[in-house]
This record gives C-alpha cells, sequence and structure tokens, in this order.
C-alpha cells in the first residue's frame, strides 16, 4: 500500500498574490506535487486557457457538479462560483502523489473539515497599502469590484488564526521559497513517515 499524499492549500485574502505565486512556484522548477486546476463560472481573462488556469464552465454545469457531489469545497466570489474537483484530488493523493491547492478561504475552511491532516498556508501582504496596491494595480477590475475585493480582504485577514502557517508574500521569490521549506519539514513530521517504518518493521496497529 502506498502512503497517502498531502494535501498542500495556500490560501489568503483577496489580491494578495496567492495566483502569482503558485504559478511562479510551478513555473520554476520541476515539483514532486501536483496542482489540481479549479473549476470557475467566471469568464476566461484574455491568455487564459480552459483546462490550465480553470476548467470553464457555465452556473448550470457547476451547480450540477455540486448536486453530484463532486465538489470537495467550492465558493461563491465575487458573484462567480470557484471549486475544487474532488475526484481528481483523491486519485491524485491515493496514488501517494501531493495535491496542492489554491483557494480562497472559505474554500480553504471547508478543506481543513474534511481533510483535518492536510497542511494551511496562509499567504498574508507585507502591509495592508501593498494590498491595496495589488488589488489596484492588477487593472482587470472596475473601481466597483476593486472596492468589494478591498472589504473582502480585510475581513478574510482575520481567518489567519484558523491556518497552520502564514507566509508574507514580500517578494514571490520570498514567498516560494518559504511556502518550499514548509512542505519540506511536513514532510519530516514523524505521522507522515511512521506508517512506512512500521510497515517495514512488523508494527501491527493496535
Ligand atoms: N474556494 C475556491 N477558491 C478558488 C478556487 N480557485 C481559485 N479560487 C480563488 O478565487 C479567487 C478569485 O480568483 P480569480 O478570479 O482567478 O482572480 P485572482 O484574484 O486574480 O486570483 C482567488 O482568491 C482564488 O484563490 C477554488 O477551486 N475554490
Ligand atoms: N510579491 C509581490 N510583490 C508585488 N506584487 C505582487 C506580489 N505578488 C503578487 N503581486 C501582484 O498582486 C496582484 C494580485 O495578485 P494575484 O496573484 O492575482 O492575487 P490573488 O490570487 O491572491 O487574488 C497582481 O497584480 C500581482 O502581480
Amino acid at each position: 500500500m502506498t502512503t497517502r499524499g498531502m494535501l498542500i492549500v495556500l490560501s489568503g485574502p483577496s489580491g494578495v498574490g496567492k495566483g502569482t505565486v503558485r504559478k511562479a512556484m510551478f513555473r520554476d522548477k520541476k515539483r514532486d506535487f501536483v496542482y489540481s486546476i479549479s473549476m470557475t463560472t467566471r469568464k476566461p481573462r484574455p491568455g487564459e486557457v480552459n483546462g490550465v488556469d480553470y476548467y470553464f464552465c457555465s452556473k448550470a454545469q457547476f451547480e450540477q457538479e455540486i448536486a453530484n457531489g463532486g465538489m470537495l469545497e467550492y465558493a461563491r466570489y465575487v458573484d462567480n462560483y470557484y471549486g475544487t474537483p474532488l475526484k481528481y484530488v483523491n486519485q491524485t493523493l491515493d496514488a501517494g502523489k501531493d495535491v496542492f491547492l489554491e483557494i480562497e478561504v472559505n474554500g480553504a475552511m471547508q478543506v481543513r473539515k474534511k481533510c483535518p491532516d492536510g497542511v494551511f498556508i496562509f499567504l498574508t501582504p507585507p502591509d495592508l497599502s501593498s494590498l491595496k496596491k495589488r488589488i489596484t494595480g492588477r487593472g482587470s477590475e472596475d473601481q466597483k469590484t476593486i472596492d468589494k475585493r478591498m472589504l473582502k480582504a480585510v475581513e478574510e485577514i482575520k481567518m489567519m488564526r484558523q491556518y497552520d502557517y502564514a507566509v508574507v508574500n514580500d517578494t514571490i521569490r520570498n514567498a516560494v521559497h518559504r511556502i518550499e521549506r514548509i512542505i519540506e519539514s511536513e514532510h519530516l513530521r514523524v505521522p507522515r513517515v511512521i506508517t512506512q517504518y512500521e510497515k517495514m518493521i512488523g508494527v501491527v496497529k493496535k
């Protein structure tokens, strides 16, 4: 039997840089964990590719997936649905591979309940003014949406307490490096390695 993979959840307030940091992680190096592509009802932005950035779908399709029990978690976020398809995550973890999710905070809390042994990482802005700059600087949203995202982000920062680790996104490179170190050290935790050794030496669990 293979040891089940580890679930790594990167979350944090709107506009903190989750997407940017996650993309940098997978661009920089070949990883031994895989990214779970989310499903969304949001329209693709220029350059986004279906099945690479997201699985883009209609509201009806998304709601059908929810009804079928096909989502590990989902959230409505600024008028759209975003969610993690359950099947891919389960199959990958069962095959012994680690899975990386990059999701907003409400979804992360649903995953925390279902997968308490996952690793929950909260990405934080160095300060509120840089957060505002990032939300505004992205340039893909109108003023009303920016205000909505900023308010939401402040609420979301209050949820940091529910996480295992806080990673400051001062520079993308630093943030990626901090996340790498967390993943490395999580792999050394006794509860994650002990089953292999127990099998080797024939310990029978009581
Ligand atoms: N709950 C949940 N949130 C997601 C998922 N995929 C992406 N998100 C989050 O949805 C938010 C909006 O994403 P997006 O529209 O791509 O804009 P972004 O703010 O530029 O990343 C971000 O906070 C993402 O982290 C998912 O599968 N589930
Ligand atoms: N470390 C950083 N320093 C400066 N700008 C950043 C950094 N990380 C992300 N950004 C910028 O912040 C904006 C929001 O990032 P994004 O990844 O879309 O956030 P999120 O996915 O958390 O909503 C983008 O314009 C991105 O280029």
